[in-house]
């Protein structure tokens, strides 16, 4: 066996150093097989736990399966030094070759504090896991309880043969086994997590209730009693974290609700063995600290380190993998969770994480404490190591408090891929959606080409856009409201490096600019513009990509997806001049400008658009524009360069012939951008709805699209897809809305119990998911449809999911709202602004009464064919 050195204290151990991990470091580090259950590495010498051996060999022929019953040889070893239960190993012979082996854990001899040192418990837990369930633990074979077999109550159990990773960052192994050895830690935590303790008889091993609450007091009573007078000296931000603790316990650590549930307490890799060969758990080690409680507690302790580096040392800094670098193959933290979550069946821990990670290290500072108050008293067992105890406690605090004032700790949704994508998350749908759409085939499955943009998709919504949500509200709250936040234009330059630019822009479409605007060139010559004409994707591909940026009201213009530039990009590709397209349609490709559609007139029901009076009358080489517009949406930005402007040419001619549109830059004399509109409050800063004056505004005339009486023409070819956009968009919204929905209702009790219990929420939730994907089937269809029949046969469908896009949105947001409480209805969560923006979709997309009647028209046609 090689020699011992002492690594870290266990972080779970009252005791600390007492359970320190000793490491056999040659046998480990070089990743061989360790080649007992638990590191032989002394001779069983030490005095204190001498007893008899013909005596213990009498009890385990008669109480232990298949002990020999006349045995030739028989020995005891002690493991390593410094466990708090003393473990042996029982090499028992029958015959030349014939040679057996067991491991026994006893209690330590002498006074003892009871609670710490409880075998039996252990026993308890091992049985009823081993006999019950699948996750992997050594098999026990007895418990004795009579003092007067080896001076001690003690079990023997199964001795196993495999592989202990001592290092978490795992340096012996390559890349690949790296991920693999972590997924298989989170794959068997989250069995330890799933296994239901009522019917394996563990349903009064632990209270469950207020566990946190529980565990701050008496670590917090740990520390103070390890400092203060004639000890070492107490750490004021240590007495601070015990506070923000108490104040931060999450709402279900008092829960009743989630039942009982099995917490290890000391989970980490290195209580883990290994297969010898293969990269499976074969046993969990340490059970000494098992308990009912709350899980993510073990969650968060087996993810310290990429927060800090445990292991005692001279002149270190403690920092955990997130600052000292992620080693090759290493899931990140949020990988790591996904898998738990997915595995386990577990809420992604976002709202909590911050929480759950400062109390395993306000644990840990504890323990420390305790370690370098006895190394100061001389009788500290983790040896002369233990002398840097007291800087790496305070080390913790420090790293504690670094965590709490993170901006974010963790995406507010898993990763997209590994596990993340399986999730059984949340009920909410949003991984629902990814568990569907990824499988088998069939008219609604995408193309891989599709899923990847999706998941970049996700990825980029976590990492950036949701995280600077808070900030571009409060900015658009703010007396600089209708500045654009500098972040917003960086996010644009890293969505278009990452292709994620202009997905909108259908194929026909993409094809037509390539042929006016580059000659025809192919993606690859057209080099650094190459994404500025999309990926090609059909409105259908588009549909799964654009729901996702639903999920945001700041999202779509970061993708240089957002209402109305699409429109009014798709009337430039569709029916602008070559001339036109240049001048203002690459500028709108690139994200430079921004642009706004004048149609709506305050004098006038707009719904109608013959009732227009907007003049656009030609004079010599100009057209002169008179006329007052309102709700002109994305007017206020400061981006805002063009206006397509519709109006009339002629009074005279025929009804749906006197329209026209027209563009107009808004630095023409006489555009008069007046004043923000504000939607129930939202003025929607810094894009806004405003309303525009023009007075004897004069345009050349080679600024008229498409002709004169065109207009018509061109507002239905522009209402198609880009109004199809914003029923994606609500199905995202709405998305969110239950994801929001869900999460409130786990966390929230009311009268007794979580609102995820009350039967009428259950009704209420499970009619919204009905509805929701109802509409998406129909935005879907209504998208195929347009690719296959093009959009004027596909305009039935079209108004369908118009009218039911926002209709089901605003039900969902509107059930999100009510489960939120007050805090639903204010601008602490994005619910108020997403219904919000729902709702004037019942009007702002054309009134639901004209897509209805629609409808019905094409519905008596059929009839009357
Ligand atoms: C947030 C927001 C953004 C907008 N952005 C823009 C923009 O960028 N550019 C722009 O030009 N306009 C924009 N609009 C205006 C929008 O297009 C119009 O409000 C819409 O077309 C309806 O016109 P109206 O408001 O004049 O209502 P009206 O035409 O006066 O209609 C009022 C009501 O009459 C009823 N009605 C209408 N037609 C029928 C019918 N056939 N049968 C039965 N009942 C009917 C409906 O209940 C309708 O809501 C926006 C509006 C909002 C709220």
């Amino acid at each position: 066996m090689g020699t011992l050195t002492f690594m870290s204290p266990c972080l779970a151990c009252p005791k600390g150093e007492g359970h320190a991990r000793l490491r056999p470091e040659i046998d480990v580090l070089v990743g061989r097989t360790v080649d007992i259950y638990w590191t032989v590495s002394q001779p069983f010498t030490e005095p204190p736990h001498r007893f008899d051996e013909s005596v213990l060999l009498r009890y385990a022929a008669a109480n232990v399966d298949g002990f020999p019953a006349s045995p030739t040889g028989f020995s005891v070893s002690q493991f390593g030094h410094g466990q708090s239960n003393p473990t042996f190993l029982l090499e028992v012979e029958s015959g030349p070759s014939l040679k057996k082996r067991y491991v026994l854990r006893k209690k330590p001899s002498g006074e003892i504090l009871q609670s710490a040192h409880a075998v039996e418990r252990e026993f308890q837990v091992l049985k009823a896991l081993g006999d019950h369930t699948d996750v992997p633990v050594p098999k026990v074979f007895c418990l004795c309880t009579d003092a007067s077999v080896i001076g001690t109550a003690f079990y023997v159990m199964e001795y196993l043969e495999g592989r202990i990773f001592l290092d978490p960052k795992l340096p012996e192994l390559c890349p690949n086994r790296r991920k693999a050895i972590y997924k298989e830690t989170s794959k068997t935590l989250a069995a330890i997590h799933r296994v239901d303790v009522n019917s394996v008889g563990l349903e009064k091993f632990g209270r469950r209730e207020n566990y946190c609450k529980r565990q701050i007091e008496r670590w917090a009573r740990q520390y103070l009693a390890s400092t203060g007078e004639s000890k070492p000296e107490r750490y004021p931000k240590m007495l601070e974290l015990i506070e923000w603790l108490r104040q931060h316990i999450p709402l279900d650590d008092s829960s009743e609700a989630l039942g009982p549930c099995l917490v290890h307490g000391d989970f980490r890799i290195d209580n883990l063995l290994f297969h010898p060969n293969e990269d499976r758990v074969i046993g969990v080690l340490d059970w000494e600290l098992s308990t009912l409680g709350n899980q993510m507690c073990d969650v968060a302790y087996s993810s310290l380190q990429y927060i800090v580096d445990l292991s005692l040392g001279d002149e270190k800094s403690y920092r955990g993998l997130e600052f000292t670098g992620i080693p090759e193959g290493f899931p990140s933290q949020a990988e790591y969770l996904a898998e738990y979550c997915s595995a386990s069946g577990k809420p992604w821990p976002a709202a909590d994480w911050k929480f759950y990670i400062a109390f395993s290290l306000f644990r840990g500072a504890s323990i420390f404490a305790g370690v370098f108050h006895r190394w100061i008293l001389g009788n500290a067992s983790a040896g002369d190591l233990a002398k840097h105890a007291g800087k790496a406690g305070n080390a913790l605090v420090d790293s504690a408090w670094e965590f709490i004032g993170r901006k974010t700790v963790l995406p507010n949704h898993p990763p997209p891929g590994q596990g993340a994508l399986r999730n059984h998350q949340n009920e909410s749908g949003i991984e629902r959606i990814n568990q569907y759409i990824t499988q088998g085939s069939g008219k609604f499955v995408p193309s891989q080409k599709v899923l990847d943009l999706r998941n970049r998709l996700l990825k980029f919504m976590e990492d950036h856009i949701y995280p600077m949500e808070a900030e571009f509200n409060k900015l658009a709250q703010s007396d600089a409201r209708w500045t654009i936040h500098p972040e917003e234009e960086n996010l644009k330059q890293l969505a278009k490096q990452e292709g994620l630019w202009n997905l909108w822009l259908p194929l026909d479409s993409a094809a037509r600019a390539r042929e006016l605007l580059f000659d025809g060139m192919n993606h690859v010559s057209l080099g650094k513009d190459s994404n500025l004409l999309g990926a090609g994707l059909s409105n259908l591909e588009y549909a799964y990509l654009c729901e996702i940026m639903g999920r945001s009201v700041w999202a779509p213009q970061v993708f240089n997806c957002g209402a109305p530039d699409t429109g009014n990009m798709e009337v430039l590709v569709r029916y602008g001049t070559k001339e036109q397209q240049k001048e203002w349609l690459v500028p709108l490709l690139e994200g430079h400008i921004r642009s706004g559609f004048a149609m709506t007139e305050p004098q006038v029901a707009s719904s109608d658009a013959t009732n227009i009076e907007c003049s656009i009358a030609r004079e010599g080489d100009n057209y002169i524009i008179n006329g007052e517009k309102w709700w002109t949406s994305g007017a206020m930005d400061p981006r805002c360069r063009i206006l397509i402007v519709m109006g009339k040419t002629d009074f005279t001619s025929a009804k749906h012939k006197q329209q026209s549109m027209i563009l107009v830059d808004v630095t023409t004399p006489g555009v008069k951008i007046k004043a923000p509109l504000s939607v129930f409050g939202y003025d929607d800063a810094p894009h806004g709805h405003a309303e525009v004056s023009f007075e004897n505004v004069c345009v050349p005339a080679s600024n008229i699209l498409l002709g004169e009486g065109r207009g018509f023409e061109i507002a239905q070819g522009r209402l198609g897809p880009g109004r199809l956009h914003h029923c994606m968009r609500l199905i995202g919204a709405a998305e969110r809305g239950m994801q929001l929905m869900v999460e409130r209702a786990h966390k929230r009790r009311v009268f007794g119990k979580s609102i995820a219990e009350q039967g009428s929420f259950l009704s209420d939730l499970a009619k919204c998911r009905i509805e929701l994907e109802m509409t998406r089937l129909l935005v879907l269809e209504a998208a195929d449809q347009m690719d296959r029949l093009g959009n004027k046969r596909a305009q039935g469908t079209v108004a369908m999911a118009k009218v039911a896009a926002p209709n089901m949105a605003l039900k969902v947001l509107d059930r999100a709202i009510q489960v939120h409480g007050a805090a639903g209805v204010s601008s602490k969560t994005a619910l108020a602004h997403l219904w919000a923006t729902a709702r004037t979709l019942r009007i702002a997309d054309g009134p639901d009464e004209v897509h209805l009647g629609t409808i019905a028209k094409l519905e008596l046609r059929q009839a009357r064919l």
